[in-house]
């Protein structure tokens, strides 16, 4: 929906009001060697076979942190602590059906090694080669915030 990035603020505001905003909470794991976990998503789901960070939907009365941390011991069967979860950047990008707001945090610390819990695929990339897997739209912007960062 780039397309709207160059219209005038109002129109663009009509367009994108008539969609929900869906707020989903993400990390990036990093691990001793400056590695970046990325999950493929499941047959099944939206945007099935694109890479992501892991991470969800932030449901009604949870915080964005307490959100990961369920999420990280579902799909990754690890444990991790709100402490541990440093906010890095965020992306907001109009989707068909929705608006996705997504803070993304980065964490260098976790209790267990991270395994596909829900029939995912798991790769640890070098923040310099996560061009090389395909992610949604909006978190190509990310990409570059962790090469930076990384
Ligand atoms: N986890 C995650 N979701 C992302 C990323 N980029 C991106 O556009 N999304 C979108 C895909 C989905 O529309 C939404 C996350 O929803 P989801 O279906 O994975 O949520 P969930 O883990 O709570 O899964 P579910 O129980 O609803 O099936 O955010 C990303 O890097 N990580
Ligand atoms: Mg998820």
């Amino acid at each position: 929906m780039d397309i709207l990035k160059s219209m005038p603020i109002t129109e663009a505001n009509q367009m994108a009001a008539t969609k929900p905003t869906i707020l989903v909470a993400a990390v990036a794991l990093v691990d001793d060697e400056n590695r970046v976990l990325i999950a493929q998503r499941p047959q099944g789901k939206s945007m099935a076979g694109l890479w992501e960070f892991p991470g969800g939907k932030v449901e009604p009365g949870e915080t964005p942190e307490i959100a990961l941390i369920r999420e990280l011991r579902e799909e990754l069967a690890i444990d991790v602590t709100e402490a541990c979860l440093a906010p890095f950047t965020f992306a907001s990008h109009l989707y068909e059906k929705f608006h996705l707001l997504m803070p993304l945090y980065v964490c260098r610390r976790w209790h267990g090694i991270p395994c596909p819990a829900e029939g995912q695929t798991l790769k640890w990339v070098r923040a310099n080669r996560l061009t090389e897997y395909e992610m949604p739209p909006a978190d190509i912007p990310l990409i570059a915030m962790l090469r930076d960062l990384l």
